[in-house]
């Protein structure tokens, strides 16, 4: 029998992985993949479109505990005239693999808006690249979505801040990105957005505003704030000195998500609300017992969901009247 050649497998392996997954682009030394192609996402696009009677105008990423389950008196549950996909039936669609996220678009109506839910979103240390993380962003784009709600859990770093708080993202700080770790790294294609995006307006003044508004009608001002938050790679929390350095650079929030999509939806041109609910409180000396967990994150997310659930869906009927674009 010939020898096995490593060559011959890895190139093997290279045409079963490009006739799976059209990624289109590369680093400067040629060989990491940066992106899906525009019309491989129409094609991701156009099977959802088939599946739906009407385009949705609000996209919502429902994250920990915000949505992220199908569970009685949740956000995600409270679309009405409901069509659920499941991420692995949608071509090119990446899985969720994280607990209490699960995996699924929802079509529907909230007060009687046009959305698409994601019951779970995808995490850098799944070990998915920034831009597959984002994918969805950029479909939501194909669909017609004008306004993204990203929402989060989120480690309190203010020490105003209590568990249960929700935070307004007035701005957030891409740490990542400061290592060159973008959702945009990569060859540029025009049809989604500039080269050199601008994001100092990157969370809208006017849905800040309204929120600001909604949260004093529906009595909940008290514990609505709004900060800046920061995305950290995870999936270890962070240590007592990472915390303390965040702390000195303005962080108010701290998790391990949504600034890519941010990025990738301002790149686009969606306009973006961003809502973080504060889970825990981030640790800050080394006198303490307790240390952050996964658990209380989903337990939180759980205490908080009939809140949010009416939150969400106000905001959701304001963002809708206030946007000129929205049909
Ligand atoms: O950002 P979301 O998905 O809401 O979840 C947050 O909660 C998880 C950690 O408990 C991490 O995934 C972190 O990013
Ligand atoms: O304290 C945290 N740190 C990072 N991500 C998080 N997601 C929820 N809480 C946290």
């Amino acid at each position: 029998m010939a020898p096995i050649n490593a060559n011959d497998i890895v190139e093997k392996n290279c045409l079963v992985t490009q006739k799976v997954l059209p990624e289109i682009g590369s680093d400067c030394n040629g060989n990491e993949k940066t992106g899906y192609s525009y019309e491989t996402l129409v094609e991701t696009a156009n099977f959802l479109l088939s599946r739906i009677s009407e385009k949705p105008n609000i996209g919502i990423i429902c994250g920990s505990g915000m949505g992220s389950y199908w569970k009685e008196g949740s956000l995600a549950e409270s679309i009405t005239d409901g069509v659920r996909i499941p991420y692995e039936d949608i071509p090119n669609f990446p899985i969720s693999t994280v607990e209490g996220h699960h995996g699924q678009l929802v079509f529907g109506h909230i007060e009687g808006v046009s959305v698409v839910a994601m019951q779970g979103r995808f995490h850098y240390y799944e070990g998915y690249p920034l831009w597959k993380c984002c994918l969805p962003v950029r479909v939501m784009k194909l669909l017609g979505v004008k306004i993204l709600i990203a929402t989060n859990a989120a480690g309190g770093l203010n020490p105003n801040y209590k568990i249960g708080d929700l935070m307004i993202v007035r701005d957030h700080i891409n740490m990542m990105g400061f290592a060159g770790n973008n959702p945009l790294h990569g060859p540029n294609d025009e049809r989604f957005g500039p080269r050199f995006p601008p994001m100092n307006k990157a969370y809208n003044y006017e849905f800040r505003k309204i929120a600001k508004e909604v949260a004093k009608e529906l009595n909940i001002d008290h514990i609505v704030r709004e900060g800046v938050y920061t995305c950290l790679g995870g999936p270890n929390f962070e240590t007592v000195a990472e915390l303390n350095m965040l702390k000195m650079v303005g962080v108010d929030a701290v998790g391990m998500s949504t600034v890519h999509e941010v990025i990738t939806a301002r790149h686009c041109d969606i306009k973006v609300f961003g809502l973080s609910l504060i889970t825990n409180e981030c640790i800050t000396n080394y006198d303490q017992d307790a240390e952050a967990n996964h658990e209380e994150v989903l337990d939180v997310g759980r205490m908080r969901q009939e809140m949010l659930r009416k939150y969400v869906s106000c905001l959701v009927k304001k963002f809708s009247q206030a946007d000129p674009d929205a049909p």
